[in-house]
């Protein structure tokens, strides 16, 4: 249960709920969608990427853009806003689509089937709304190889100015002497703070000055703002809700058992002439529009210019494939008809995290008694500030410790949690913390497919994680890496442990010596957990590129105004966490679309070059 005590998420003058709330207002917005858009977003999303673009589209009143949504409103919503709350928004109907991985053959073994519990956002802002809040935009060099690689018009110099443009650092002037104003904006809608300062920063951050490590400017870090989360939602679309030009559609989904569970409106995108339901309505090579269904009435919705997809990683692809676009085979063996052969749902890829915690004499690290001091809430309330208003996660480090990657782009990400340790059944009443050692760039990859027996259920998603033995090498890399920094002189005063086989994990590790190779593999094997990255699963390449969904310009292939803007886009996960990339594509996108270059007073090409 969220405390009632705590403050409503405040918004602007300017933000507004969705006049389009169709699961409350049915009638009323029946009668209000028109029945023919410029832009349907998204057949679906309003997440990360497609608020953005939302947002940015109908800000030529000439466009009208529908924005479909299938999770519910987050402006009411407290346990999202409330930056501490994230842990618990997970497996929230209202928030949380809670997919569940196939069976993993190399990892996950301690997870009941070898099975991974899998979020992702559902409600406006998408994952944006359910995130850590962690601004990364990732390394200048995979944006670099992007280009590289066919993506013509996306390398760092070309997607910097993006990342600008969305982008309010607020407190520049604070005086940290790492922070690079240059690579900086002040007056976007994306509030980006400094990382919170907590004993166990300064400690990490002695412990890494011992190694020789520098601090840096790897960008910025929080999406928080005066205490409460900042989502795309809230930053983005929220103030452009007033526009009579942008209309959202809220709990209101492509999919089947939404519609028979809500009783919702239905945006179903395609009734082929055979009644077998698709996603996306096509007409040649065009996306001419989107079907919606209330109460048994279909009510279509055309598009006079084009259809963009923004569901995400998990769920754009699976809405193309369920419109007969994917790859043939899986198309034929699902009774799908075949409008595009095209390798959507390939090519997942994802972040995995290994945690490894330690005990600490140090007194004043985050505990979960602490969080319900008193004081600690008085100080929330008042100022927004405190354990209340800040991610769990309160230091990050990047490493390069194989030889894959370029000379400066990280292979591996340390995520410092003060939080975790409550979790942690081996230190239960002692101050503890977390490093959890994040890979990359893994070369092992996965799919999104449709569930044959049911392929408007779920998805099926397989990351096939830990495939490839290089993965599990360097892995065990960095957990020697953070045992390093458990060893160092600040971090041995607080009583750091870097090796205790009293915490050895039973039972079927034990077939190796503790802290050998082996009993990490293992370790491994059995405890990783997903840090929710999926992307690539509609890849942007070259138009000849035969890996690719979508060429440059986020066109599906052989259509003329289908497009996909959001995570899946991206040909290989980005060194970082993903969220500030998803909307720097939906920036890009909105470009690109409406035929504008908005990013002018941003192009720094001195700061592309190395
Ligand atoms: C628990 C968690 C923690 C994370 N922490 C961080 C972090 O700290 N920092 C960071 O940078 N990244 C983080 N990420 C990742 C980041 O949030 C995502 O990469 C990013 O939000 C992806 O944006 P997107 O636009 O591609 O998709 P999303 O934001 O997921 O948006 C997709 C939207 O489409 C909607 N949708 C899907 N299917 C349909 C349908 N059929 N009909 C209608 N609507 C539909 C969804 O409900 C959702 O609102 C985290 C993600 C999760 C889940």
């Amino acid at each position: 249960m969220f405390p009632s005590f705590l403050p409503k998420p405040s918004f602007t003058s300017n933000d507004r709920r969705p006049k389009y709330d169709i699961f409350g207002m049915a009638t009323q917005v029946t009668g209000n969608l028109l029945q023919e858009y410029d832009f349907i977003i998204g057949a679906l999303g309003a997440g990360s990427a497609g608020s953005v673009l939302a947002a940015r589209l109908s800000e030529d009143a000439g466009n009208t853009v529908l924005l479909v949504e299938a999770g519910g409103d987050d402006a009411k919503d407290r346990m999202v806003s409330t930056p501490i709350m994230y842990g618990a928004l997970q497996r929230t109907p209202t928030r949380d689509w809670a997919f569940v991985s196939e069976p993993q053959k190399h990892s996950m073994f301690a997870c009941k089937e070898h099975r991974l519990f899998y979020p992702r956002g559902k409600i406006l802002g998408g994952s944006s709304s359910i995130n850590a809040m962690l601004y990364v935009r990732g390394s200048r060099h995979d944006f670099d190889s992007w280009e590289e690689r066919g993506c013509t018009g996306w390398s760092y110099r070309d997607v910097l100015p993006y990342f600008l443009k969305s982008e309010k650092f607020v407190d520049i002037n604070n005086g940290d002497t790492y922070v690079e104003k240059a690579y900086h904006n002040t007056d976007g809608p994306q509030p980006v703070t400094r990382r919170t300062i907590t004993s166990l920063t300064r400690l990490m951050s002695s412990a890494a000055e011992e190694l020789g490590y520098k601090t840096i400017d790897y960008n910025g870090k929080d999406m928080i703002e005066n205490g409460l989360r900042a989502s795309s939602s809230r930053c983005f679309l929220r103030p452009a809700m007033s526009r009579p030009n942008l209309h959202i559609a809220i709990n209101t989904s492509v999919r089947k058992e939404t519609l028979e569970e809500s009783k919702c409106i239905y945006i179903m995108c395609a009734l082929p002439k055979d009644a077998d339901m698709k996603n996306v309505l096509l007409d040649g090579d065009r996306a001419v529009g989107v079907e919606a269904v209330k109460d048994g009435r279909t009510m279509e919705v055309r598009a006079r210019k084009e259809v963009v997809l923004c569901a995400g990683a998990i769920m754009t692809p699976h809405i193309l494939l369920c419109s007969g676009i994917g790859p043939r085979w899986h198309l034929e063996e699902a009774n799908i008809p075949v409008m595009a052969d095209l390798p959507v749902g390939e090519n997942l890829q994802d972040h995995l995290n290994v945690l490894l915690s330690s005990p600490s004499t140090c007194s004043d690290f985050f505990t979960r008694s602490q969080l319900f001091y008193p004081t600690n809430i008085l100080k929330y309330l008042w100022s927004g500030k405190g354990w209340w208003g800040i991610s769990p996660v309160t230091d990050l480090g990047f490493f390069r410790l194989g030889t894959d990657t370029r000379p400066g782009q990280p292979d591996i990400q340390f995520h410092i949690f003060d939080y975790y340790q409550a979790q942690v059944k081996h230190f239960r009443g002692r101050q503890a913390f977390t490093i959890c050692v994040t890979l990359l760039h893994p070369r092992s990859s996965g799919t999104v497919r449709l569930d044959v027996t049911d392929p408007h259920g779920h998805p099926r998603i397989d990351p096939n994680y830990l495939h490839k033995q290089e993965d599990v090498d360097l892995y065990i890399k960095g957990i020697r890496e953070a045992q390093r920094f458990l060893d160092t002189k600040a971090m041995q005063a607080v009583g750091a442990e870097s090796r205790n086989p009293e915490r050895a994990f039973p039972p079927s590790m034990r077939e190796h010596a503790y802290d050998t190779d082996g009993y990490w593999e293992s370790f491994i094997r059995h405890f990783t957990q997903t840090v929710y990255h999926p992307t690539s699963t509609c890849k942007m390449g070259a138009v000849d590129d035969s890996t690719a969904v979508v060429d440059p310009m986020l066109r599906v292939k052989g259509y003329t105004n289908l497009r996909v803007a959001d995570a899946s886009i991206m040909p290989e996960v980005i060194s970082g966490n993903t969220n500030a990339a998803s909307v720097m594509i939906g920036e890009k996108a909105a470009d690109m679309i409406r035929g504008v270059d908005t990013v002018k007073r941003y192009r720094k090409p001195e700061l592309s070059k190395l």
